[in-house]
């Protein structure tokens, strides 16, 4: 059994890591981690879990401690915590680790850039979404090949609805308009997060400066080299979880629905995780599990296509890509504890 490690278990994305890997037939969970939770048992904290991990309680490990004890380890904690941690658990061990923060997935000048300082430890890591680029073989090739950056959520779901016009070399200009679930703004309360601030309400914010902006152009641009006009809005809707993408793609040519569904079809040929759906995708299909959803309408008189992408914020944009990941790693089939359906 693999010994996995998650520290920031107390968190949202740490406790659907502790949800998916509890029924992973390849790992077993050995450490998790909270600062302010040590010594409570993890179902007196995460009551769905109660039945799973009788033994397993929080602790306020050590770098020192959890490297020790595992074999892979999960950083689920803010940005900026994760530049502390890594360079230790990297140099003084074997382990291998999956960051969720947004700490190693941006090249550093674009890091500096984005959140206006230095980078604490500019090393590079393997950015991975799974169903664009070849992890395997970038981990491979990589001078950290123990080390991947787990997408941001919101840069997934935006990728997989254009990855594959990109990879074409049309995109003239992508809009992306996105609604998120309110996990993911973590576990701490916020006036945005307040009930009667967003039940029965929608709220735009970062309207042009998201920091996942950066994070979509360097991932869109690998796939068609030198292209940048992309904008993007975020909105947070009145549910847990789930984020609806929009994304409106502007063309040189005009394409028709059948010609945009042929070159996606063969893109996410073999790509379990994405599937291309008739008509628009549905939150609730893919919440709780690892799935992208992506419905297909083009627009021909105004050379627009209109991608709709659905994912589950902690689960293909968090937790569940991560797991992908690790079994990536660890040579294991890719859907290995993660092939279950969504729950409408
Ligand atoms: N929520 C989401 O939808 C997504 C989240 N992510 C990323 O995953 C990470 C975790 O997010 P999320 O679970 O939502 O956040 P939360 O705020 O819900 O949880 C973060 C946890 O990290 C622990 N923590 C905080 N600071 C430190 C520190 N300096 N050292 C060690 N542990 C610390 C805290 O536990 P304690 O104080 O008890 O130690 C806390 O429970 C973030 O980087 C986030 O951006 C990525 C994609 C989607
Ligand atoms: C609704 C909400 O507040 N979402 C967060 C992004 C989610 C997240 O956790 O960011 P990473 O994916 O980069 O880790 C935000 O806008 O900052």
């Amino acid at each position: 059994m693999i010994k996995a490690g998650i520290i920031g278990a107390s968190g949202y994305a740490g406790e659907e890591l502790l949800r998916l890997l509890a029924t992973h037939p390849s790992v077993e969970v050995v450490a998790a981690t909270s600062r302010n939770l040590a010594g409570k048992k993890i179902s007196s904290v995460h009551t769905n879990l109660a039945g799973f991990y009788n033994k397993l309680i929080f602790e306020n490990l050590s770098n020192d401690d959890i490297k020790t004890l595992c074999d892979v380890i999960f950083l689920a904690v803010p940005h900026g915590a994760s530049m502390d941690i890594v360079p230790e658990l990297l140099e003084k061990s074997k382990c291998k680790i999956v960051d969720l923060s947004a700490d190693y997935r941006l090249k550093t000048a674009e890091f500096e850039k984005t959140y206006g300082h230095p980078h604490k430890d500019p090393r590079e890591a393997v950015y991975a979404i799974p169903e664009v680029h070849d992890v395997a073989a970038e981990l491979k090739n990589s001078k950290n090949p123990r080390l991947i950056a787990n997408p941001g959520c919101f840069p997934t779901g935006a990728t997989l609805a254009v990855a594959p016009l990109a990879k074409t070399g049309v995109l003239e200009n992508v809009i992306f308009d996105s609604k998120s679930g309110i996990t993911g703004a973590g576990n701490t309360p916020t006036e945005t997060s307040h009930f009667p601030n967003l039940t029965e309400n929608i709220i735009p914010y970062k309207l042009t400066a998201h920091r996942h902006l950066a994070e979509m152009k360097q991932e869109i641009s690998r796939l068609q080299p030198g292209f940048s006009n992309v904008c993007f809005t975020p909105h947070v809707i009145p549910a847990a979880r789930g984020i609806m993408t929009t994304a409106h793609v502007f063309t040189k040519e005009k394409y028709t629905t059948k010609d945009v569904k042929e070159i996606y079809s063969e893109f996410y040929e073999n790509k379990p995780f994405v599937q291309l759906v008739d008509g628009v995708p549905s939150l609730l299909n893919v919440r709780g599990s690892n799935f992208c959803h992506i419905g297909i309408e083009a627009e021909a008189a105004n050379n627009r296509i209109v991608i709709t992408s659905a994912i589950d914020n902690l689960v293909k944009g968090a937790s569940g890509q991560a797991i992908q990941n690790m079994n990536i790693m660890f040579g294991l089939k890719e859907t290995e504890g993660l092939w279950f359906p969504g729950l409408p």
